[in-house]
């Protein structure tokens, strides 16, 4: 690349980077975005610089392949209902044991003395109910969040450290660890922080019109929209806990949130420093 190209990288980057200085951005890293080490690195990259020129980074991080692959290992059955992980007890067990440990362990390890973890339990940060729908699933220590104290988030950033959260909650009523989808603990942790952006990060390039086919990006919505386009049927599966994380952050009052593909390195510096952006943005 030529240097004058360099320079212009960095130039169009400068009003992103005013914009965002001092600002708080959630980034919900998971799934299988995060099975590679490579992209891990990449990922981990990102942050270190966006701290570096003062924006404020909270990580919130998934760890499903790692669950099920440590479920697998203890010959306890996995099963998904609606996109969620019924969770027994036995099962509460282990994805404490792999969220707040391995996988939450292993993203403080790379952030160069930086990062500080937490677990939705610490410093009473999320607090839930059992999680409910109207199907007749029940899917035991799966929680819904009613109650979230960011101020322990707020401390580790006050004193300039990043915070690296994983989705378990503590019991509202009683004392019990609840597993949280983490695209949702990452939504309602954006909300109470009045972030100002919600960035989830995952294997696909965003929202698709026909998910086989990348073409059909769409690369900006209205949450007004976004009733229409469930009713038509092209959200399905794990995108749709997704679609509702980001309306319902925008709709508490953070600016923009943005599905993207976490797969493509340095996405996250993309996204949020160049004029092109990436993914699916909802505002
Ligand atoms: N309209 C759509 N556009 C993009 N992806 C979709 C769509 N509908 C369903 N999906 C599916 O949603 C998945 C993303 O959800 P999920 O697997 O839960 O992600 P993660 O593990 O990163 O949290 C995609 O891999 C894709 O298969
Ligand atoms: C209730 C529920 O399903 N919890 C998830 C928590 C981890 C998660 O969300 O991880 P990803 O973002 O990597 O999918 C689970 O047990 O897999």
């Amino acid at each position: 690349m030529m240097a004058k190209e360099r320079a212009n990288i960095l130039i169009e980057a400068l009003p992103y980077i005013r914009e965002y200085h001092d600002q708080i951005i959630v980034i919900k890293y998971g799934g299988n975005a995060m099975i590679d080490d490579e992209l891990k690195r990449a990922v981990i990259q990102d942050v270190l610089l966006l701290r570096l020129v003062g924006i404020h980074i909270v990580l919130v991080h998934g760890g499903g392949p790692d669950i099920s692959e440590m479920l697998r290992k203890v010959d306890i059955p996995s099963r998904f209902e609606n996109g969620l992980r019924v969770t027994t007890k036995e099962t509460m067990e282990i994805v404490q044991m792999v969220l707040c440990g391995k996988v939450n362990k292993d993203l403080v390890g790379l952030l160069e003395g930086q990062g500080v973890g937490l677990s939705g339990m610490d410093g009473g940060l999320f607090r839930a109910v059992p999680y409910r729908d109207e199907s007749e699933v029940d899917y035991g220590y799966v929680g819904e969040v009613i109650d979230v104290n960011p101020k322990i988030v707020l401390d580790v950033i006050e004193k300039g450290y990043i915070p690296v959260v994983s989705s378990v909650a503590a019991g509202m009523h009683e004392p019990a660890s609840y597993n949280i989808n983490a695209d949702t603990a990452a939504s309602k942790l954006a909300s109470a922080l009045h972030a100002k952006k919600l960035i989830l990060l995952t294997d696909v390039p965003g929202l698709m019109k026909d998910p086989g086919n990348p073409d059909t990006l769409i690369r900006r919505l209205k949450v007004s929209q976004v009733p229409a386009l469930v009713m038509s049927g092209i959200i399905s599966g794990g995108m749709i806990p997704k679609v509702d994380c980001c309306v319902e952050a925008v709709r508490q009052g953070v600016e923009r949130a943005n599905i993207q593909d976490g797969r493509l390195p340095h996405s996250i510096l993309i996204e949020l420093l160049s004029d092109d952006g990436i993914g699916t943005m909802f505002s």
